[in-house]
């Protein structure tokens, strides 16, 4: 393992390995952000996930989430977010990924409008992954970026998306970095070293320092963001309200704060998307104890069903009336290689989705792969023309109800192949996830943290419901799951292009316990971090 040469800063210590190149990331000064925020905010961060650990205590004791009575005025009030800069106002098409070196810059290169590159979703967090990231991005935003594969040469185009940054959410830690002996925050972690590095430089190329913050549970949680963001545009000497953020509502309990997320951000304030996969998840994952709660098998619940209907259409009323970007999620498909029909049939639903949330009056959405950007494109283009968002489009028309948010259907049909699909899925991706891959094409769809989620969530709540069901009649128990996984487990094996790894035997014993255990694991990720 090779040791750090610079000077650590008082009271961080990094257990990660200094690869060649690494100092670059990990300056003292740098560290020293890291530091400073740690000290500040952790106490916050952990009080935040209490809260979240006791309001989840009463859902499960039967309580019914709903508009917060504390904060009525600020949801009646008439008030708008900060002007949003020249940089961030046309979003048609959002391009994700991982932080990948080539995939950075193809994403780049890709003609959507923006980049959003991911330490959350589509990444799986070891320290290669992160710093190299923090590396990768650091040379994207100084234009300097390039690459070999495969005998083939990247680099950045002349013209290329603007750049944001999505770092992990309140719940994980960075086991490799601990301030005052305890592990740092991942957010906290990824936000300071990518604010250090880049805020300044982006600001010279008329951008700046833009994020996604994932998996919000609450206006407060927000707060902490915006205190942050407060706390480091002091420090390094930016004005205030040059971060813009934009808020992923992709949990049931932050579609009651809305509002107050936006309001709590107002001066950092780049909208609100609708993260349609961590939301069904935390459908799921708030309402599993529930006697009454049954999703149906999981291509079923689609974003035309009513309860996920209600939640876009009051996430676009509710950001249009502030004068906030409303940005739709992604639909799960991808290019289809080698299979004309099926491909054309895979380009036609994205095209929908799109044309969908375009007609309803977003301002853009999220695409999974290059080849999705022109279509999705046109789709906006065609409702949007020559302006670069339809903020001024109001949906007073919308009335969503929290009945409304909380109506959870379909309940049937839940499937034995769509059992079968999850199992399949979850170890699929949970073996990848373990080698270093945090976004996996399986069964044609894109696959990450939040469509796993949904998948291993399923299984072990369809064990406890008693609607928990086949369509031919039979209970779905522990007992069928169970050697379901050893099946599924070898045709995992015979599908995943690494399918040699011993990840993949690891992952279904792993999925055997989460889906069989009594309690249920809060995340995913946070079992599986304990892993690498
Ligand atoms: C729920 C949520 O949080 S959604 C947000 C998180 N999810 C994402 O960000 C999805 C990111 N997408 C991906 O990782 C990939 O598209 C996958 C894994 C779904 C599919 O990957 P692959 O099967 O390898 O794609 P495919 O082979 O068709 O790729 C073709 C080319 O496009 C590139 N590419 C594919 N997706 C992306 C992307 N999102 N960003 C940049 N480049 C990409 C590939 O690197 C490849 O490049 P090359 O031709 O230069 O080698
Ligand atoms: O992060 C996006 C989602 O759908 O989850
Ligand atoms: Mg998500």
């Amino acid at each position: 393992m090779t040791e750090s040469t610079i000077d650590i800063p008082a009271g961080i210590e990094i257990e990660g390995e200094f690869k060649a190149d690494y100092e670059q990331v990990l300056t003292p000064e740098a560290l020293a952000l890291v530091v400073k925020l740690s000290r500040s905010f952790e106490a916050r961060r952990q009080e935040l996930l209490a809260i979240r650990v006791q309001r989840a205590k009463r859902i499960d004791a039967g309580e019914r989430p709903d508009f917060l009575p504390e904060t009525a005025a600020i949801r009646a009030a008439d008030w708008r977010i900060a002007p949003i800069p020249e940089a961030l106002a046309c979003r048609r098409v959002e391009i994700t990924g991982p932080v990948d070196r080539k995939m950075v810059i193809n994403a780049f290169n890709s003609g959507a409008d923006v980049y959003m590159a991911d330490f959350e979703d589509a990444n799986t967090p070891n320290w290669e992954n992160q710093i190299e990231g923090q590396l990768n991005l650091i040379d994207a935003v100084r234009g300097n970026i390039t690459t070999e594969r495969n005998g083939k040469q990247y680099k950045l185009n002349d013209k290329i998306a603007t750049l944001m940054v999505r770092p992990r959410g309140w719940h994980l830690d960075e086991k490799h970095v601990l301030v005052d002996g305890k592990r740092v925050s991942g957010g906290i972690f990824d936000f300071a070293l990518f604010m250090f590095h880049n805020a300044h430089e982006l600001q010279k190329r008329g951008e700046g320092p833009f994020f996604y913050l994932p998996k919000l549970e609450s206006h407060l949680e927000a707060r902490l963001w915006n205190d942050i963001f407060v706390m480091t545009q002091r420090e390094l000497g930016l004005p205030q309200g040059t971060i813009k953020a934009t808020v992923l509502i992709e949990t049931i309990l932050a579609a009651f704060e809305m509002d107050e997320i936006l309001y709590e951000l107002k001066d950092h304030s780049a909208g609100l998307n609708a993260g349609r996969w961590d939301y069904i998840f935390s459908c799921i994952k708030k309402f599993r104890l529930d006697k009454d709660f049954c999703l149906a098998d999981r291509a079923k619940v689609t974003m035309t069903v009513p309860f996920m209907r209600s939640y876009a259409l009051l996430l676009l009323k509710t950001c249009h009336r502030r004068g906030a970007h409303a940005m739709g999620g992604m639909a799960a498909l991808i290019p289809i290689k080698n299979d004309p029909v099926k491909n054309e049939l895979a380009m036609n639903a994205v095209r929908i989705d799109k044309e969908r949330d375009a007609i309803d009056g977003y301002d853009g959405g999220w695409v999974a792969h290059p080849g999705l950007v022109e279509l999705a494109m046109t789709e906006f283009k065609k409702v949007l023309g020559d302006k670069p968002n339809q903020i001024g489009k109001l949906r007073d028309d919308v009335h969503a109800t929290a009945d409304d948010l909380l109506a959870f259907q379909p309940e049937t049909p839940i499937t034995e192949a769509g059992l079968r699909y999850n199992i399949n899925v979850g170890i699929h991706y949970l073996g990848s996830w373990l080698d270093g891959n945090g976004c996996v094409p399986i069964h044609n769809l894109m696959e990450d943290a939040a469509t796993a989620e949904i998948s291993r969530s399923q299984v072990w709540q369809w064990i406890r419901s008693s609607k928990g069901v086949l369509d031919d009649g039979r209970k779905i128990t522990a007992g069928m799951v169970r050697p379901m996984i050893q099946e599924e487990l070898l045709k995992v094996k015979q599908e995943a292009p690494n399918g040699s790894s011993p990840s993949y035997a690891r992952a279904a014993q792993i999925f055997e316990e989460m889906s069989t255990a009594t309690a249920f694991a809060e995340f995913l990720t946070l079992p599986l971090y304990e892993e690498i």
